[in-house]
């Protein structure tokens, strides 16, 4: 690696997306108090569908967001458009400036507690967990390989959603199921999002002006995926997801927590394949499924028009949040400040309401005027008065990864 190289590539890949940002590490013209400069950021989404879009945004070269439409057929094709747009620029892939790519990978088991360099036996592990992350790993690994074929020479880091969670303890950890069945098949809850969770319960003590280790923070990350964690000072305690993306919050198409006996009633009553139940649990429910759509600003717009099956489908998605605020307050003992984050924590103020609504017993409150401010700095939306803070904390699972990426390389 020469002295010059100091940018890093992150990749973001979800099932249908790519999110992406270039990073200068060592730029003095950092624009988020990081040492850190982006020089580009970008977003492909509806990967696979005939109306793909990329939307780049090259801040370096003045900032002017360049939009295209039209069929991107998958994520290797995702990837070099994005590199074909950064050429454009002067940022291309084949830059000696560039230090690393890190890619966020959403599932890393038991083994990967740190970013790790990627190489064949990395891989491997990654794609053995398939079967338990069947909508992100499968786009992960097809950033890595691509990304690997674009720059072979360059050293590739994968950052894991499940890292930050490995600190839970075994009583947080384990399903109450016969133990040599649960360690035969590593059948335990593993947790995802854990970048987002810790670079935010890690801004939510800057905010409060306190150190991470003096704070005890409730993470609520709302994005199409959702999951909520306790971190007791710094560290996870618990966290809503399981062995898979499927467990805890209602989100965009995925039921959160049910019966698991729903899943035998429908093989055995409704004659459906275990795929069928994995499609529909995974894909057709949340607020997709109860009322037709998954996007949180179309559901307010419904509710505004007054229809009820939108308003059911809030009402169900705010009363598993609260379960979830009340459960990780009893299991924190005491809460220092409940932080909402991603697409929709960070935007629907109507959600962050309704959410702490009724709440004043455990000492959690909104301010509406604080609360309708929109911006993308963190900032409190609690009263004076209310003993424990209301925050929302814009996630930047790029900045993180790009920083756990470089550090690595570099170290
Ligand atoms: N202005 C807004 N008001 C309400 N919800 C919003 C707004 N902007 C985005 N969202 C919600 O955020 C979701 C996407 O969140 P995001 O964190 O980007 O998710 P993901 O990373 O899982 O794709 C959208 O599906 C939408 O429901
Ligand atoms: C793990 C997970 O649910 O990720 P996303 O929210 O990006 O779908
Ligand atoms: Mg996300």
């Amino acid at each position: 690696m020469t002295a010059k190289a100091t940018r890093v590539l992150v990749l973001n890949s979800g099932s249908s997306s790519l999110k992406y940002q270039l990073l200068d590490m060592g730029d003095a013209r950092s624009d988020n108090g990081s040492g850190a400069a982006r020089l580009a950021v970008g977003l492909v989404e509806r990967i696979g569908e005939a109306t793909s879009r990329l939307a780049h945004t090259p801040l370096a070269a003045g900032g002017a967001t360049r939009e295209t439409t039209g069929p991107i057929a998958d994520h290797q094709a995702a990837l070099k458009a994005v590199a074909d747009e950064l050429a454009t620029d002067g940022l291309g892939l084949d830059s000696p400036e560039l230090a690393a790519i890190g890619h966020r990978v959403v599932h890393g088991g038991l083994k990967f507690t740190a970013p790790t360099v990627i190489d064949d036996a990395v891989l491997k592990e990654i794609e053995r967990l398939v079967p338990v992350a069947p909508l992100h790993n499968p786009a992960n690994i097809t950033g890595i390989r691509t990304a690997q074929a674009l720059r072979p020479d360059l050293p590739q880091v994968a950052v894991f959603d499940t890292a930050f969670h490995t600190t839970m303890p075994e009583h947080a950890a384990r399903y109450a199921i016969d133990v040599a069945t649960a360690d035969a098949h590593r059948i335990r809850r593993y947790g995802f999002h854990g970048t987002s969770h810790a670079y935010v319960s890690r801004r939510t003590a800057e905010l409060l002006g306190k150190a991470p280790e003096d704070i005890n923070v409730i993470v609520l990350h709302l994005g199409n995926g959702a999951s909520a964690s306790a971190v007791r000072g710094g560290r996870c305690v618990d966290t809503s997801m399981g062995l898979t993306p499927l467990e805890g919050l209602v989100m965009g198409t995925r039921s959160g927590d049910i019966d698991p006996a729903v899943t035998f009633h429908l093989k055995r009553v409704a004659g459906m394949s275990a795929d069928e139940i994995d499609e529909l649990l995974n894909k057709k429910s949340g607020l997709l499924g109860l009322c037709g759509d998954n996007d949180m600003r179309e559901i307010r717009r419904r509710i505004d028009g007054g229809d009820e099956r939108a308003a059911l489908a809030f009402d169900i998605y705010i009363h598993r949040l609260k379960k979830y605020i009340g459960a990780y307050t009893a299991v924190l003992g005491k809460v220092d400040a409940v932080t909402f984050t991603a697409g929709v924590g960070e935007n629907a103020a109507p959600v962050r309401a309704a959410a702490v609504a009724g709440l004043e017993e455990l000492g959690m409150a909104v301010d509406a005027s604080l609360n309708a401010v929109r911006s993308d700095e963190p900032r409190l939306i609690s009263p004076d008065y209310a003993r424990v803070a209301v925050a929302v904390v814009p996630t930047d699972e790029e900045l993180e990864i790009a920083q756990q990426t470089y550090a690595l390389v570099t170290a």
